[in-house]
Formats: structure tokens, sequence, C-alpha cells
């Protein structure tokens, strides 16, 4: 299998370094590809074997796949790139936010098979939440989603849900960082300095996600089990506004997913 990524970034690398871990694909099977970036794409040679090329004939040549991991305001430059060279078998994956599958299309000028995928960053610890749409011509299915699954847990959607999607997990894992770094500003606001700061955050998330990896239990129950009656936890619950909460990442979760709308407009 021979795939190929137009983009080496943040999202492709979490990708195809997810892909290697779980050893679904050989480092020698992935061709990268980029604008900018050219020491990290070497680097990426250099550590991990794949190939590396700038040549569209070579790249395109024999692809199965061809993976879409620039921003999505590039992809005009990407399309063109690509268009001359694209072969009838290739599959084209794209991860753009915003970019639809007719969009695609008709900026590759190609009939062939298009799938959107959601993924997040957490693809390089095999954590990714997938979201998935494909076009009615999309063939063996099952292969794709193996290969998704090498990095994560996959969800089928109809296109016009990949904006929630993009919100809820593409973004997701940023909105949860973001609530971290203020934890561990308010943990400098108690008194701590700010590596004692950061050390108690990063070892309470890593702690609380195992939690949540290993207990069957829900998230309200896992809090239960931390407050006593009028305790410690509870007198700092009591002071957390839960429905102030909801309302701040309701907003943030509707800004996001409407921004992946307005993207998509965009190119109409
Ligand atoms: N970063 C994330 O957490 C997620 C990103 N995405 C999507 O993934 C895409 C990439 O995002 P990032 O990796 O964060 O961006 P990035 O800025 O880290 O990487 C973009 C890559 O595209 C390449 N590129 C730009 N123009 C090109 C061209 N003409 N030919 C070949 N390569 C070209 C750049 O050289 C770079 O390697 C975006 O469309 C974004 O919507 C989707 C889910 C999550
Ligand atoms: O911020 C963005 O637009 C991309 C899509 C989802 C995560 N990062």
């Amino acid at each position: 299998m021979k795939i190929v990524f137009y983009g080496a970034g943040n999202m492709a690398s979490a990708i195809f370094i997810g892909m290697i871990e779980n050893h679904v694909v050989k480092p020698e099977q992935i061709y990268l590809t980029s604008r900018s970036q050219q020491e990290k794409i070497m680097f990426f040679k250099e550590n991990l074997g794949v190939n590396v090329s700038y040549d569209d004939t070579e790249l395109l040549d024999g692809a199965d796949y061809v993976i879409l991991a620039s921003k999505p305001q590039s992809f005009p430059d990407v399309a063109k790139r690509i268009r001359p060279h694209l072969e009838k078998k290739t599959k084209i994956v794209s991860v753009m936010a915003g970019t639809q599958i007719k969009t695609i299309r008709r900026e590759l000028r190609t009939e062939n098979p298009i799938a959107r995928i959601m993924p997040n960053t957490n693809a390089m610890v095999q954590h990714s939440v997938n979201g998935i749409t494909y076009s009615r011509n999309f063939p063996d299915k099952d292969q794709l989603v193996e290969l998704m699954e090498s990095f994560g847990t996959t969800v089928v959607i109809e296109e016009d849900v990949m904006h929630n999607i993009t919100a809820a997990t593409g973004s997701g894992s940023a909105f949860l960082y973001f609530i971290y770094e203020k934890y561990a500003e308010s943990l400098v606001e108690l008194g701590f300095d700010e590596e004692e700061a950061l050390f108690l955050t990063r070892n309470l998330v890593i702690g609380a996600g195992k939690m949540v990896e290993d207990s069957e239990l829900p998230f309200s129950q896992l809090r239960k089990n931390i407050t006593s009656k009028n305790g410690t936890t509870e007198a700092g619950l009591n002071a957390l506004d839960g429905e102030s909460i909801k309302k701040i990442l309701t907003a943030t979760l509707n800004a996001a997913a409407n921004r992946s709308e307005e993207l998509s407009k965009d190119d109409e």
C-alpha cells in the first residue's frame, strides 16, 4: 500500500506516527510532501524511515491513498499539484476542517472516491476520535476504517455532522488543554510556584484520564466518589457554578462548529 500525505504538520504527523507505531503500515509505505517545514519532514525521513518527495509525479504514481492534510486555505495550491497526476485507483482522504467533498471534487476535477475524516492529535498516542464520511462511490470502506482504527476510534457520520464532530473532538482536546492551563494558573494563585503547579496539574490530568479509561463509572459517579459530605470537595464544588460552565462550553462548541460551517461556505 502507498499512502501519500500532502502536508506533514501537526495533524498529519500524529496520524502517520500513530499508524507506524501500531504497525498497520511500514514506514516505507508512507510518502510525505509539504510546502514549508522541509527540515521537519527530513527529520521524519531520518528518524522514521518514511519517504519524502517534492515531485508530484513520483508521489502520485500508484498511490492507494492521498491524504489532504494542509490547512483548508492552502488546498487550492495542493489541488494544483495533485490534479495533473491523480490516477483513477487513488482514494482521496481529507482531514481539512470545513472543506466539503463537493469542493474537493471540484478543485481536483475528479470522480475518484473521496472520504473526509476528522481526527485529533491524540492520534499520536492511538487515542484519536475519528469522524468519517464517504462519497457514495467509496470502495472498501473497511480498509480505511481499519487504517484509522490504528490510531483511534471511528464514528461514521453524515457529512453535515462534520461541523459538530470538528468542534466536539477535532478541536475538543484544545478546549480541555485550555482548562488545564487555567487550572495550573489557579494553583499559582493558591500559592504554588509555576513549576509545582504544572507538575501537580499534569499528574492530576494523567491520573484522571487513566481513571476514565479504566473505570466503567460515569463522570458524575467518579466525582461523587471524591465528595465527602460537608468536606473540602463539596465546598469547592459549591463554588463551581455548573450551569455557567455548561453555558461557556456550549458557546465554545457552537463557535467552533459555526466556524467549520463558515469555512465550508468560503469555498462555494
Ligand atoms: N491540528 C489539529 O488538531 C487538527 C487539524 N485538522 C486539519 O488538519 C489540517 C492541517 O492542520 P495542521 O496539521 O494543524 O496544520 P500545519 O500547519 O501543522 O500543517 C500544514 C501542512 O500543510 C503543508 N502544506 C501547505 N501547503 C502545501 C502545498 N501546497 N503542498 C503540500 N503541502 C502543503 C504545510 O507545509 C504543512 O506541512 C487542517 O486542514 C486542519 O483543519 C483536523 C483535525 C485536527
Ligand atoms: O483549528 C482547526 O481549524 C483544526 C480543525 C480541528 C482542530 N484543528
